[in-house]
C-alpha cells in the first residue's frame, strides 16, 4: 500500500490548477485529483468563454451610452438613479419596494432617536449642575406626560440598531455613531441629531434586506409588494404599537420648541417621514414610489446601473453611475471621467443656509460652486455633456417664503428680490460664468431647476435627456447625417 504524504492539501482545500500532484498517492486519489482538475478546466473554459463573447458582443454592437451621477452629499444622485429605474426599469424598481420599506422604517426611528436626544439633552439642563444659571431658562420643561412617551420610545433606539446590523450584515455598509456614549458615567451628547448609515452600493445591500423581511417559501409572502408580513424581525408591529405616541411627541409644541431652541430642523433631514406617520407605520404599510424617492440612504464607492432604452425604434445600452458624493468619496470619481457621455451635476441650491455635515465650516452652496469648477475645468471632460440640474427647488420654495434670505449668505446678492425666480436666475448665471470661464473647450450651458423627488417633472428633463443623447450617439457612430 502506497504510502500517504504527511500535510497535505486536502482535496477541498487545494487549487487543483495550481497545486503540483503529489508524490505519493493512491489510485483513487489520482482519479480524484485528476476529475477535479478536469472539472475545474471545465469550469475556467467555460469562463473564458462567457468572457471572449462578451467582448465580441460589446465589439459589434454600439457602445453603451454613460452618464455619471456627480454632486455634494444628499445632492439627490440617487434620487436621479432612483427615476431612471421608475422610468426605464419599473420591475426592478417595483421589486426593491420591501428593502425601501426597511430604509423608510430606519429613517423614521432615526428622526425619533434625534427627538429623543434633544429631550435627553433638555433633561440634562434641567438637573444639572449649572441648572440655576442663565442657559438652562432657554429650553422649554418637559411635562411628565413627554418623559413618559420618551420612556414608552426608548426600545426604538434597539429597533434603530437592529435594522443598521441587517442593513451592514453583508459588510455592504459603514455606521457613523449612533448612540450617546458614556465616558467616566459622564453622558457625551452629540451636537446634532443621530449619524447616518452608509451602504456600499457595489454590493448588493437589498439582499440584506430581502433576507429581513422576505422569504419566499412563508406562507403571507406577496410576491407583487416583496414583503414577508409573517417575518419576526419585521419591524413594522413595533412601529405600529408606538404609532400614537410618535405622532404625540411630534405634535407637541413644547417639542417643536425645544427643537427649534436647539435648531435640529427634521423637517429639513433628508428622509422626513413625521409628517406621514399615520401612513408609514400602518400594519400593512407598502411604500408608495413617491416615499422611496424620499427614502434616504447615504452612497459608499461608486456603481453601475444598466438600462435598455429606446427611442425612435433604436434600443440602447445605457450605463449610469451613481457615486458617494460624501468628501471621503469623491476621490473615487476621477476613474470615471473617461469616457462618459455626459455628466449630470447637482447642486442642491435649497442648502445656501446649510454646512456640510463632514467639514461645519463649509457652506453648501460654496462647496457645490467649488466642485462645479472643479468639473468644468477638467482636461479628462472637455469633450463631456455637462447638465446641470439646481435641485430642490421645493425646499428652496418654502425656505424663501419662510423668510430666509439669499444675501445673508450670498453678499453678491444684495437686494435683488428674495423669490424663487430672481434668486435661481442668479445662481444660474453664476454656474453658468464658471462654465464659460473656465471650460477647456467652449460648450453648452445645460441648466434645469428641479425636484427630483417630483417624477413627472423629472421624467420630462430625463426623456429630452435621453433624445439629446441618442441623437448625438447616432450622428457620432454615422447612422444619421
Ligand atoms: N424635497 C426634496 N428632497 C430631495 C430632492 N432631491 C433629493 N431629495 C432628498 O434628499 C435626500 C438625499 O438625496 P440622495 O439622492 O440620497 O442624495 P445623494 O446625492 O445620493 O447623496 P450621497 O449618496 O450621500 O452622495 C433624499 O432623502 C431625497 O429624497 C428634492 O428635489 N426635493
Ligand atoms: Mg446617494
Amino acid at each position: 500500500m502506497a504510502t500517504r504524504v504527511v500535510a497535505r492539501l486536502s482535496v477541498d482545500d487545494a487549487d487543483p490548477l495550481s497545486v503540483q500532484p503529489p508524490l505519493y498517492e493512491t489510485p483513487d486519489e489520482r482519479n480524484a485529483r485528476i476529475a477535479l482538475e478536469q472539472a475545474a478546466k471545465a469550469r475556467s473554459d467555460t469562463i473564458d468563454e462567457e468572457l471572449e463573447r462578451m467582448r465580441a458582443s460589446e465589439r459589434r454592437g454600439p457602445k453603451p451610452i454613460k452618464i455619471l451621477l456627480l454632486g455634494q452629499s444628499e445632492s439627490g444622485k440617487s434620487t436621479t438613479l432612483k427615476n431612471f429605474q421608475l422610468m426605464y426599469d419599473l420591475k426592478s424598481f417595483r421589486a426593491q419596494r420591501a428593502s425601501w420599506r426597511a430604509v423608510i422604517q430606519l429613517n423614521v426611528v432615526r428622526s425619533i432617536h434625534s427627538i429623543l436626544d434633544a429631550m435627553t439633552r433638555a433633561e440634562k439642563y434641567d438637573h444639572g449642575p449649572s441648572s440655576s444659571t442663565s442657559s438652562k431658562g432657554d429650553l422649554p420643561l418637559l411635562t411628565p406626560e413627554l418623559l413618559a412617551i420618551k420612556s414608552r420610545l426608548e426600545p426604538l433606539v434597539e429597533v434603530e440598531k437592529m435594522l443598521i446590523r441587517r442593513l451592514t450584515s453583508a459588510g455592504s455598509g459603514e455606521i457613523e455613531a449612533t448612540q450617546l456614549q458614556t465616558t467616566n458615567g459622564t453622558v457625551v451628547l452629540p451636537k446634532s441629531s443621530p449619524k447616518e448609515v452608509a451602504i456600499n452600493s457595489t454590493i448588493p445591500w437589498r439582499s440584506a434586506f430581502n433576507k429581513l423581511v422576505g422569504s419566499a417559501d412563508r406562507g403571507s409572502f406577496e410576491s407583487e409588494d416583496g414583503i414577508d408580513w409573517d417575518d419576526p424581525d419585521d419591524p413594522g408591529p413595533v412601529l405600529h404599537s408606538a404609532s400614537e405616541h410618535m405622532k404625540q411627541l411630534w405634535a407637541s409644541p413644547i417639542i417643536q420648541q425645544l427643537l427649534e431652541k436647539e435648531n435640529v430642523r427634521l423637517e429639513q433631514l433628508s428622509g422626513f417621514f413625521l409628517d406621514s406617520l399615520d401612513r408609514v407605520t400602518a400594519a400593512r404599510y407598502i411604500p408608495t414610489d413617491d416615499d422611496i424617492l424620499r427614502a434616504r440612504l447615504k452612497t459608499l464607492g461608486v456603481s453601475e446601473h444598466r438600462f435598455k432604452i429606446s427611442t425612435s425604434g433604436s434600443v440602447r445600452d445605457w450605463k449610469v453611475y451613481d457615486v458617494g458624493g460624501h468628501r471621503s468619496q469623491r476621490a473615487a470619481w476621477a476613474p470615471y471621467f473617461d469616457d462618459m457621455d455626459a455628466i449630470i451635476f447637482l447642486a442642491p441650491i435649497s442648502c445656501f443656509d446649510q454646512v456640510l455635515e463632514e467639514d461645519h465650516k463649509v457652506n453648501r452652496l460654496e462647496d457645490s460652486f467649488k466642485l462645479w469648477t472643479m468639473i468644468v475645468s477638467n482636461q479628462l471632460l472637455k469633450n463631456t455633456n455637462l447638465i446641470l440640474f439646481l435641485n430642490k427647488i421645493d425646499i428652496l420654495r418654502t425656505k424663501l417664503a419662510s423668510g430666509i434670505k439669499l444675501r445673508d449668505y450670498v453678499v453678491s446678492y444684495q437686494d435683488r428680490p428674495n423669490d424663487v425666480e430672481s434668486t435661481t436666475s442668479y445662481l444660474k448665471r453664476k454656474f453658468g460664468g464658471i462654465l464659460h470661464e473656465r471650460s477647456p473647450l467652449p460648450r453648452v450651458f445645460y441648466c434645469h431647476l428641479t425636484t427630483v423627488t417630483d417624477t413627472n417633472s423629472t421624467n420630462r428633463i430625463l426623456s429630452n435627456l435621453k433624445d439629446m443623447l441618442m441623437r448625438q450617439n447616432l450622428m457620432k457612430t454615422n447612422l444619421i447625417s
